[in-house]
């Protein structure tokens, strides 16, 4: 068995700052001295593999996918605060619950929701104020979550208790990265009760959530058919539903997995937008050249570029761009052995990058998936994961953002004067800020 090279636990902590602040220039480094799979002794965690292989992303996730789990980082830190839904569940309890909800995410299904999903995104982007720099990272994510929001309740009045709930999953998300990132203060943040405090902003949200599905069923008569209505109605084999714990958390999930990744998509993509006047202009006559102007299901396929424009800012900037996995049993990749209990760390950035699979790796190119095979790319492209545990969310994502761009080139010019975008790479893959000026056509 070989062994794979490896970066010491000394020149983890020599560059400790660096790593704390943003770990991605210091992956790259060794990814380019070492190889595209290594080994590295992070202190308090062990020995890590990292990987922008796309032979290990593909063995990982899809081909020997029974032989790992998702790290403690999802299934138990998240899970403290937000339950026990998809993201977070593993075994036959994930199983269960994914084929009972995966029905209502399917493109046909979804069909249904674009109207809800598309009134929302108009009511969201009037908040914005023309002609003024704004940064729209925070507007993106208002956008985000009220579309997903709208298309859980989407006969309830819910935009003063859904900013609430946003509040309450970003805090806790903020707290959840204190605490990866600060392991040593654990006991502290127990002790001076800090997570009791998070602890019961979620039972605070939950309790809002749950008010939300109370009135629902006291709905006598209902026209529409929302994501909750699905929820609601899916039934386990022996026909029974979800107890409301697990609809809950099941709601929760969705928020919480549905909203920063699309908005942190949003905002890297209107940046590179923003950058570009003559991409704009195409984009505008993609659009406007298009018979009624307006968007229906059928009419994804009609916007080549627009469509490449999402996926190839999800190259350059994947919001998950790591996704990690823990062998549950010995198992091998290639001629490499991996002890049960070993952390794997997949670079979606990195292979994202990787100069032997994509041209120009470094740069934004608008029309790179106009003509590109996607079979083939499809071994160097994982925005949204893959495997059994890939995103449930991924068509919703497509949808929803594509409608974004749409809205926006049709009524907008949109100028920075930024020069460049800083990335905040946390749970997922932000920009720091993203100021941007909105001028009405
Ligand atoms: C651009 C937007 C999005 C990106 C890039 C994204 C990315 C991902 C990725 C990479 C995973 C797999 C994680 C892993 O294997 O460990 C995932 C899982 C998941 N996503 Fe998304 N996602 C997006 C939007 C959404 C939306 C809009 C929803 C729901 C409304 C959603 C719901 C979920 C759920 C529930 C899971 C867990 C699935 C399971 O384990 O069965 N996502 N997402």
């Amino acid at each position: 068995m070989k062994k794979l090279p490896h970066v010491s636990a000394l020149k983890v902590l020599k560059n400790s700052r660096q790593i704390l602040k943003n770990p991605l220039p210091f992956h790259y480094e060794n990814f380019e001295k070492l190889g595209d799979t290594f080994r590295i002794s992070i202190p308090g965690e062990g020995k890590v593999i990292f990987s922008r292989d796309p032979e290990w992303v593909k063995q990982v996730l899809q081909k020997k996918h029974r032989s790992y789990s998702k790290s403690k980082l999802q299934t138990k830190d998240l899970a403290k605060y937000i339950g026990y839904g998809l993201l977070t569940s593993e075994g036959e309890h994930w199983r269960t619950h994914r084929r009972m909800i995966q029905p209502a995410f399917h493109r046909q299904k979804l069909k249904g929701l674009l109207s809800i999903m598309h009134k929302a995104i108009v009511d969201e982007l009037e908040r914005i104020a023309p002609n003024t720099d704004e940064d729209v990272f925070d507007k993106m994510g208002d956008l985000a979550f009220q579309v997903v929001a709208k298309s859980l309740f989407s006969s309830n009045d819910i935009r003063e208790s859904m900013s609430e709930l946003k509040s309450i999953t970003e805090e806790n998300q903020r707290m959840l990265i204190k605490e990866m990132r600060r392991p040593y203060l654990k006991t502290w943040f127990g002790w001076s009760g800090e997570i009791k405090k998070h602890l019961d902003e979620a039972k605070r949200g939950r309790d809002l959530l749950n008010d939300l599905i109370e009135e629902r069923l006291k709905e006598e008569e209902r026209n529409s058919f929302d994501l909750l209505d699905m929820l609601l109605e899916a039934t386990y084999e022996d026909g029974t539903k979800m107890s409301r714990k697990q609809l809950i958390d099941e709601v929760l999930i969705l928020f919480t997995a549905g909203h920063e990744t699309t908005a942190n998509a949003l905002s890297f993509l209107l940046y590179f937008l923003a950058k570009d006047e003559n991409l704009q202009e195409s984009l505008h006559q993609e659009v406007t050249s298009h018979k009624s102007g307006k968007f229906s299901f059928e009419d994804m396929p009609k916007f080549p570029l627009a469509q490449s424009c999402i996926k190839e800012t999800m190259r350059i900037y994947p919001p998950a761009y790591f996704i990690d996995r823990v062998a549950i049993e010995e198992t091998e990749i290639g001629s490499f052995n991996l002890k049960k209990g070993t952390l794997v760390l997949l670079s979606i950035y990195e292979l994202h990058r990787h100069k032997s699979f994509w041209k120009d790796a470094e740069h934004f190119v608008a029309d790179r998936f106009v003509d590109l095979d996607m079979k083939q790319a499809a071994d160097y492209y994982y925005p949204f994961g893959a495997g059994p545990r890939m995103c449930i969310g991924n068509a919703f994502a497509d949808y929803e953002m594509l409608m974004v761009l749409i809205e926006i080139v049709k009524k907008y010019h949109i100028t920075t004067k930024m020069d460049k975008v800083e990335i905040n790479p946390m749970i997922s893959l932000k920009p720091k800020e993203v100021v941007l000026n909105f001028k009405p056509r």
